[in-house]
């Protein structure tokens, strides 16, 4: 049973922030910068309040110079404090951007250097959901409610320092009614939110994916009158998401609770200021500053707990990224790092391959490719002949035994550098949209317009690009113009003449190619071949006739007898 690399729908969600820091790494002195600007924003915001108080102190008693004096603080206070959150929270945002980039980066190349198994054993839509619309609503979080947490958790800090500065009686009383029920809340809220939350972006994942899965398929479905049966299963997805989104709606609500603590706790301290000021044991400023400042606790405590759930949300989503990341690394890199000959024998020693049935795809193959060699793979429909084609290229890794080219074990060498040795063209071969020219020379090499004409010309092809409607900048892939299976594989074949590869293996399109793009195929393969081995996956009688030394599937018989 082979190893599947595959994706978790409720990922760990364990030390994701600092699993995720390697990607602040760039970034640290920027967030230093805004920290140390947010910080002082919050303390001239927080030293607003009390100027207010003194204001009010110095009307109350008839100090028109203090009341000026203080009126120009307060003023100074508000106008800096606002400025300086300013520029922390535009700081922020764009350090914020520049780190998601990175990690979308990192996230699609991690996808791109997948090993196969990865990429066919998780769903596309899922794969896709993972580096869009999760890393878009980390940049949402990023920009719009991160600052916020920011600010309001510094001015939340300052503001109860100060109120313990003025009266320490008045502001153990706040906390003491106000911090413990609050926290139950948050704390309930948060129980219930990592689920709810977990849960919305896996459905809204499955929605994503069986609309990117079908799109394909689309034209079949119509032939065979199966949409109404598709928009079922859709809508199954759907409904699925709609009730995952009424839970944590449910979640959040927990959240107003906090709204009645609020309001009982103003009327509190509103009461007991009120005793205080009679008694003579506070000014009417001091109590003023200690309503608005409680207020402002409330309040900035509301956002927080609010922001919470959106930092819950976001957490999931970083979970989810970090996930793909994890699963989508290669089992064992490169741990062979030297360089492999440009010529060498293709071995595969009692190979198994299984992808989790009951039964293996391949058993116990051995067979050895002489270096220049020819080999012919034939065998009926799903006996595995695809998939020795994946082992031979080092795409799969066998679950038992090995394949080496040159003596060097393909699961343990660079993945670069086994590309660059062994390429196979595949049955269906996918073009990227942008031109025919373009996705000739999508190589490491990146060979130049001449270098692309002159391997057409060598495999006899330049009449076939000359018959397209724009030669070599047609427009191909999915909004280009349709090249047929049989072309598509013509292409890939230009292609792996440009990388110059030791071994080729090609899995034939299948017979319904017609007989010319047939002829073309078959043409260049001839040109291509050189002292390079060839391994072709018969589909064709005609191909399967013409092999020298042939391959039978399933029972990995080597007959040399067929052919010419
Ligand atoms: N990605 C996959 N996931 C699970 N099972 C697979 C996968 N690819 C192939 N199989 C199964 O493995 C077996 C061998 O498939 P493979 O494609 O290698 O056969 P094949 O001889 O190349 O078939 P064909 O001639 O139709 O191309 C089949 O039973 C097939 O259903």
């Amino acid at each position: 049973m082979p190893e599947q690399p595959v994706l978790t729908e409720m990922p760990d969600q364990r030390a994701v922030f600092q699993r995720a820091a390697v990607f602040l790494r760039g970034h640290r002195l920027a967030l230093a910068g805004v920290v140390a600007l947010n910080l002082a924003g919050a303390v001239l915001t927080t030293g607003s309040t009390a100027a207010i108080g003194r204001v009010i102190d110095a009307a109350g008693g008839g100090d028109s110079g203090g009341l000026a004096v203080w009126a120009m603080v307060l003023l100074g206070l508000v106008a800096a404090g606002g400025g300086l959150a300013w520029l922390s929270r535009y700081w922020l945002v764009r350090v914020g951007e520049r780190a998601l980039a990175g990690l979308r980066d990192r996230a699609v190349a991690a996808v791109g250097t997948a090993p196969l198994r990865f990429v066919e054993a998780n769903r596309r839509g899922e794969l896709l959901r993972r580096v869009t619309g999760e890393i878009d609503g980390l940049g949402s979080f990023a920009a719009g409610t991160l600052p916020d947490l920011v600010t309001g958790a510094a001015v939340l800090g300052f503001t109860v320092v100060m109120l313990a500065a003025y009266s320490w009686l008045l502001t153990v009383v706040l906390l003491m009614t106000f911090v413990p029920p609050a926290v139950l809340i948050v704390r309930r809220f948060r129980a219930r939110a990592g689920t709810a939350y977990g849960a919305v972006a896996a459905a809204e994942a499955a929605v994503a994916a069986r609309f990117a899965e079908s799109l394909p398929a689309q034209e079949q479905l119509r032939v065979n009158g199966a949409v109404p049966r598709w928009l079922e299963r859709f809508r199954a997805d759907n409904d699925r998401l709609l009730d995952t989104q009424g839970e944590q709606v449910r979640a959040e609500l927990e959240l107003n609770r906090l709204a009645l603590l609020q309001a009982a706790c103003v009327g509190g301290v509103l009461a007991l200021g009120a005793w205080l000021v009679g008694r003579g044991l506070l000014t009417v400023g001091v109590a003023v500053v200690f309503v608005l400042a409680a207020r402002d606790v409330f309040h900035r405590f509301e956002d927080l707990a609010a922001a919470i759930g959106e930092a819950r949300e976001a957490h999931v989503r970083l979970a989810r990224v970090l996930d793909l990341i994890r699963a989508s690394a290669p089992a064992h890199p490169g741990r062979d790092g030297g360089a492999l000959p440009a010529r060498g024998d293709l071995t595969l020693s009692a190979v198994g391959f299984s992808y989790g049935g009951p039964h293996p795809a391949v058993e116990g193959l051995s067979l050895t490719v002489a270096a220049g060699e020819r080999l012919v793979i034939a065998g009926r429909t799903g006996s595995g002949k695809s998939t020795v084609g994946k082992l031979m290229a080092g795409l799969y890794t066998p679950d038992t035994g090995v394949v080496r080219f040159a003596g060097h074990d393909l699961a343990a060498a660079d993945p670069a550098r086994v590309r660059a040795r062994i390429v196979l063209v595949p049955q269906d071969v996918l073009l990227v949209d942008g031109t025919l020219a373009e996705n000739l020379s999508m190589l490491p090499t990146r060979p130049d317009l001449r270098r692309v004409e002159a391997a057409l010309g060598e495999l006899g092809l330049t009449g076939w690009v000359a018959s397209l409607p724009g030669g070599l900048h047609t427009p191909v892939g999915t909004h280009g113009s349709g090249l047929s299976a049989g072309e598509r594989q013509l292409v890939a074949i230009v292609r792996a003449v440009l990388a110059d590869p030791a071994v080729l293996i090609l899995d034939e399109a299948t017979a319904e190619v017609d007989h010319e793009t047939a002829v073309m195929i078959e043409g260049a393969l001839s040109a291509v071949a050189g002292d390079r081995t060839l391994v072709v996956i018969a589909h064709r009688a005609a191909t399967i006739a013409r092999g020298r030394r042939l391959l039978s599937m399933p029972a990995g018989h080597v007959d040399t007898s067929a052919g010419d």
